[in-house]
C-alpha cells in the first residue's frame, strides 16, 4: 500500500492477549491503531509502548477535559510515550486547548498531532440538548471546530456527517477523525451518527476510527482489507 492507512482500527479490549493476538494480524502500512480509556486503564504506557515498537501509529484517545495546567501536563506525557496523536474535549475551552498544544511543542515529541472531540457520536439531538439546550448537533460542531483552529490545534473528532458542512470552512490540513463509521448493513451499536467508509472519505474526512465492524469481524483482517479496498 503506498497512500498513508486512512482506517484507525479502535482496540477495545479488556484483555491485552486477545488485541495482541489480532494486532498480530495488522500491517502497520495498512492501518493505525487507537488505545483507548479502558486498554490504558487496564494495561497502561507499557502497552502503548509495544504497538508503538511494532511500528504502529498511535492514537491515545484518552479525551483529557480537566483545567489548563492538568491537561497540558498529560498531553505533555502522553506525546512523550511517542504516540502519532492525542485528544482533548474541546468544550475544555480554548485555555485549556492552547495549553495542551503548547505543552506538546514544548515536549520531546513535539510532532504528535493534537485534536478536539467536538459532539460524540454517540449522541443525538435530543442527548446533546440535555446537555446545552436549543442547539443542533451540527452547529455545535460547527462551533467547537472553529474553537479548535483558533486554538491552533491539528483537528477535530466529528462525525462523517459533519465533514462536508467543516469542510466549506477548514482545508485539507484540518484533519477531520471521524469514529460512528459503519459498511453499508454493520450493526450500529450505541453509534448515532454513523456513515459508511466512502461516503466518509467522499465527505472529505482524513481518517475513519473503526472499532467493532473490525475487531467483533468473524474475519477482521478481512474486514480491514475490504474497507481499504473499498477506499482504493
Ligand atoms: O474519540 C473517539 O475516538 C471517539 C469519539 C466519538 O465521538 N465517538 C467514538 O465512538 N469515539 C471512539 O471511537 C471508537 C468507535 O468504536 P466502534 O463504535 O466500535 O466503531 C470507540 O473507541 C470510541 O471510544
Amino acid at each position: 500500500m503506498n497512500q498513508e492507512a486512512r482506517v484507525i482500527v479502535a482496540l477495545d479490549f479488556d484483555d491485552a492477549d486477545k488485541a495482541m493476538a489480532l494486532v498480530d494480524q495488522l500491517d502497520p502500512a495498512a492501518c493505525k491503531l487507537k488505545v483507548g480509556k479502558e486498554m490504558f486503564t487496564l494495561f497502561g504506557p507499557e502497552f502503548v509502548k509495544s504497538l508503538i515498537a511494532r511500528g504502529f501509529d498511535i492514537f491515545l484517545d484518552l479525551k483529557f477535559h480537566d483545567i489548563p495546567n492538568t491537561v497540558a501536563k498529560a498531553c505533555k506525557a502522553a506525546a512523550e510515550m511517542g504516540v502519532w496523536m492525542v485528544n482533548v474535549h474541546a468544550s475544555g475551552g480554548m485555555e485549556m486547548m492552547k495549553a495542551a498544544k503548547n505543552a506538546i511543542a514544548g515536549s520531546s515529541h513535539p510532532q504528535t498531532k493534537l485534536i478536539a472531540v467536538t459532539v460524540l457520536t454517540s449522541m443525538d439531538q435530543a442527548q446533546l440538548n440535555d446537555v446545552v439546550p436549543e442547539v443542533s448537533p451540527a452547529g455545535q460542531v460547527k462551533k467547537l471546530a472553529q474553537l479548535t483552529a483558533d486554538s491552533g490545534l491539528d483537528g477535530v473528532v466529528c462525525s462523517a456527517k459533519e465533514a462536508v458542512m467543516l469542510r466549506e470552512t477548514h482545508n485539507d490540513e484540518f484533519l477531520l477523525v471521524t469514529p460512528g463509521i459503519r459498511p453499508a448493513g454493520a450493526d450500529v451499536g450505541d453509534q448515532k451518527r454513523v456513515m459508511t467508509p466512502v461516503d466518509a472519505i467522499d465527505a472529505g474526512v482524513s481518517y475513519l476510527v473503526m472499532g467493532r465492524p473490525i475487531t467483533q469481524a468473524e474475519n477482521p483482517l478481512a474486514a480491514l482489507q475490504a474497507v481499504n479496498q473499498s477506499l482504493a
